[in-house]
């Protein structure tokens, strides 16, 4: 079994069968993580604002727009990035289509891989798990854990998770007793994430995205992405929708 982990969106390679789960942390896995749990429907990620308002007209008004451009709600749209606005009264049956700086990129940068799971702190060892159960049955017994980064460069806050996600495999490998093999970024993603476990906010506070996130006023999204297995939905990505 081997473990690798991609910086950012823009350094994925060709993942054919591979098992990916793509991470971004601040904050559109924690959404997609969130409004499914909360009872959406399904979510489907697009690229651009365009993108998203056609698929809109398609669903006749049936469906919930949501996402952000410079983390702040795109004019017109219902929803802004916030988890914390993915409630279950308004999710209950719902489709979100969602566009995100970040996130919805990653998801596109994965496709090639055969498997497509969404992971963030709030699902980090369901995740692993479920990631694990693909990658064993599949021929190249790989995890792939995509990075979302911030605006093309490393964000701390996706290789914090990576971490987790990383440890969470290895413990489970460990068990079946079959040694995995991490790539140095998985490596050293495990170890900063061991290293700084106790006090994650603290680590995450030196993220470029903290800090813009919390200049505007987005503290609360920040706490509630930082905690950590408390969802155990597991979003799997389709890319023939
Ligand atoms: O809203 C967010 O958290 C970011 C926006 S940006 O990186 O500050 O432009 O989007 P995401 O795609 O969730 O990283
Ligand atoms: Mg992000």
């Amino acid at each position: 079994m081997q473990i690798e982990v991609y910086p950012t969106c823009d350094s994925v390679k060709d993942l054919s069968g591979k098992t990916a789960i793509v991470i971004d942390v601040l904050r559109a896995t924690s959404v997609i993580t969130t409004a499914l749990f909360n009872g959406a429907e399904r979510v489907i990620p697009v690229p651009s604002v365009d993108e998203a308002l056609n698929l809109a007209r398609e669903f006749k008004g049936n469906a919930l727009l949501g996402g952000e451009r410079g983390a702040v709600k795109i004019p017109g749209f219902d929803l802004g990035n916030s988890p914390l606005e993915y409630k279950k009264e308004l999710m209950a049956g719902k489709a979100v289509i969602l566009t995100t700086s970040n996130g919805t990129r990653a998801i596109k940068a994965s496709e090639s891989a055969e498997h497509i799971l969404i992971g963030c702190f709030l699902n980090a060892s369901a995740v692993a798990e479920k990631a694990l159960r693909f990658a064993l049955s599949s021929e190249t017994s790989c995890v792939a854990l995509v990075c979302a980064g911030t605006l093309g460069e490393f964000s701390l806050d996706d290789a914090a998770c990576a971490g987790l996600i990383v440890d969470s495999l290895v413990r489970n490998i460990e068990r079946k007793k079959e040694p995995p093999e991490l790539s140095d970024l998985a490596f050293a993603c495990r170890e900063l994430y061991l290293k700084h476990q106790d006090d994650l906010k603290a680590l995450i506070s030196h993220a470029a995205h903290y800090k813009k996130l919390l200049n505007l006023g987005f503290e609360r999204d920040i706490d509630y992405c930082l905690q950590q297995d408390v969802i155990d939905c597991v979003p799997v990505y389709d890319k023939k929708l």
